[in-house]
């Protein structure tokens, strides 16, 4: 028997993408929302709320010029902000296959936005503004793009406070940095060495038709993003999916076999993993939060690093009480929690999600984390302090602080900020953005560290 996939009907996309849509807008993470929609949309309810999610700041301001009040109810503003997003897509189709943008004929997406309406009763007795303020928008579609186009937000594709910040961090750069946003990240690996070498893995993908290069120590960027289970060796778990910004920290962290390593901000596992990857350590393994822990327990045994060496605890990295035993370790990994200012082209939906006062709210908690952590490290052991973040507050700004303040703390050389920039305008840029800094307790002294 054969069994043919239907496609499902747009009008069900996207209303389902206004809802993820309404979410996000009430603080929600879009990954969170995603995982609520049936399994048979998922996948272009992803595809377009990621682009909506981009362009966010496009479809808000057509929307409000193109209402005479505010829209009545959430869930029907963010239905029309998700239909004039699609429909304000440019026409250059080549630009638009490389930032993987869902084009769709524009009438098809007027009715089936209305038909969508039609689904809920919040919304059923407005399809009629519905189809008003989209035909309206297709008829001065070029006056309409050319009013809002003069807008910053609009511009950038990120709200004003994120571009005052990036800009003035950054005065050369922030350009560049606020445009690799426009693109999704590449599918980078990180090859378990462990398992298979880099070469083997890199032949193997030839063989099978998979277009690579290799980057940093065991790295390996695909030319074409694929379903995982799509590429060879997933399950014998021998590559995992992982930034090239983000597997510098293996690069840094200085493991050697027998080290006592924390890891105090595991989930979902992945700098866990590739410490395992790189020496024979004793591990112990920390995240607050039990649902992603248990993340970094599936990813240890697919990658078959999992065994009597690795502890796993959910508890409060700051609160030693809850999970110390007074054991001092050689190295802690503190990979924070930030603003994840850094990895915007992967989670496109944190720049709406984060709200300018974070900034010092979750510097605070870095600290916080940091003062408490540093307390377990052995004399002449290592720290290394980790986020993906841009915002100096969280970086050179934080790492200074820390310096002055851990008592004992010498800084080693660590790459530091790291910026998602392309190499060339449009293209995409190599890895997400990270900030690395390395202290180490001064040994005791009269004992060599
Ligand atoms: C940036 S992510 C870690 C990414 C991870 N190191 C990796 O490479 O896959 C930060 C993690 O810190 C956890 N977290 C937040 N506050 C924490 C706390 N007080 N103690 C321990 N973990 C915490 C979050 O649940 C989140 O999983």
């Amino acid at each position: 028997m054969t069994s043919s996939v239907v496609a499902p009907a747009l009008s069900d996309v996207l209303f389902a993408c206004a809802g993820c849509l309404r979410d996000v807008l009430a603080g929600r993470s879009l990954t969170e929302s995603l995982q609520e929609v049936p399994d048979e949309l998922r996948a272009p309810v992803q595809s377009v709320s990621f682009y909506v999610m981009r362009q966010l700041a496009t479809g808000q301001a057509l929307s409000e010029l193109l209402l005479d009040k505010k829209a009545p109810n959430r869930l029907l503003e963010s239905l029309l902000v998700v239909a004039l997003c699609l429909l304000a897509v440019d026409e250059n189709e080549e630009r638009n296959r490389a930032r993987h943008v869902p084009v769709y004929d524009a009438h098809t997406v007027v009715n089936q936005a209305v038909k969508a309406a039609e689904k809920h009763k919040k919304t059923a007795s407005f399809k009629g503004l519905v189809n008003a303020c989209l035909r309206n928008f297709l008829r001065n579609k070029a006056s309409l793009m050319q009013a809002i186009a003069v807008r910053s937000e609009v511009k950038w594709g990120f709200p004003k406070w994120w571009i005052h910040q990036v800009r003035q961090a950054y005065p050369e750069q922030w350009q560049g940095i606020l445009a690799s946003a426009a693109i999704p990240g590449p599918m980078t690996l990180r090859v378990n060495t462990r398992q298979i070498s880099r070469e083997a893995l890199h032949r193997l993908f030839s063989e099978h038709g998979i277009e690579a290069h290799e980057t940093g120590h065991a790295g390996l960027v695909l030319a074409q993003a694929m379903p995982v289970k799509q590429i060879p060796g997933f399950d014998q778990g021998w590559w995992s999916v992982q930034d090239a910004g983000a597997q510098l920290a293996g690069e840094i962290v200085p493991v050697h076999n027998g080290m006592r390593v924390l890891d105090a901000c595991a989930a979902p596992g992945g700098k866990t993993a590739h410490m395992l990857e790189l020496a024979d350590l004793d591990m112990t393994v920390l995240d607050v939060d039990s649902y992603r822990l248990a993340r970094v327990e599936e990813n240890l045994a697919r990658l078959k690093l999992d065994g009597p060496h690795v502890h796993l605890h959910a508890a409060d990295a700051a609160d030693l009480s809850q999970w110390w035993d007074g054991m001092s370790f050689d190295l802690v990994l503190a990979d924070v929690p930030c603003t994840a200012s850094g990895i915007v082209r992967r989670h496109p939906d944190i720049k709406w999600l984060r709200q300018e006062a974070d900034l010092t709210k979750t510097a605070t908690l870095q600290r916080t984390i940091v003062q408490a952590l540093w307390q377990t490290v052995a004399p002449g052991g290592y720290l290394l302090y980790v986020t993906c973040s841009l915002f100096p507050i969280e970086g050179q700004e934080q790492a200074r602080y820390l310096e002055m303040s851990l008592a004992d703390a010498e800084r080693l050389g660590a790459p530091g900020q790291i910026l998602p920039l392309a190499q060339q305008s449009g293209s995409v840029a190599p890895h997400d953005g990270f900030y690395y800094a390395l202290f180490r307790k001064k040994p005791v002294s009269g004992k060599r560290g």
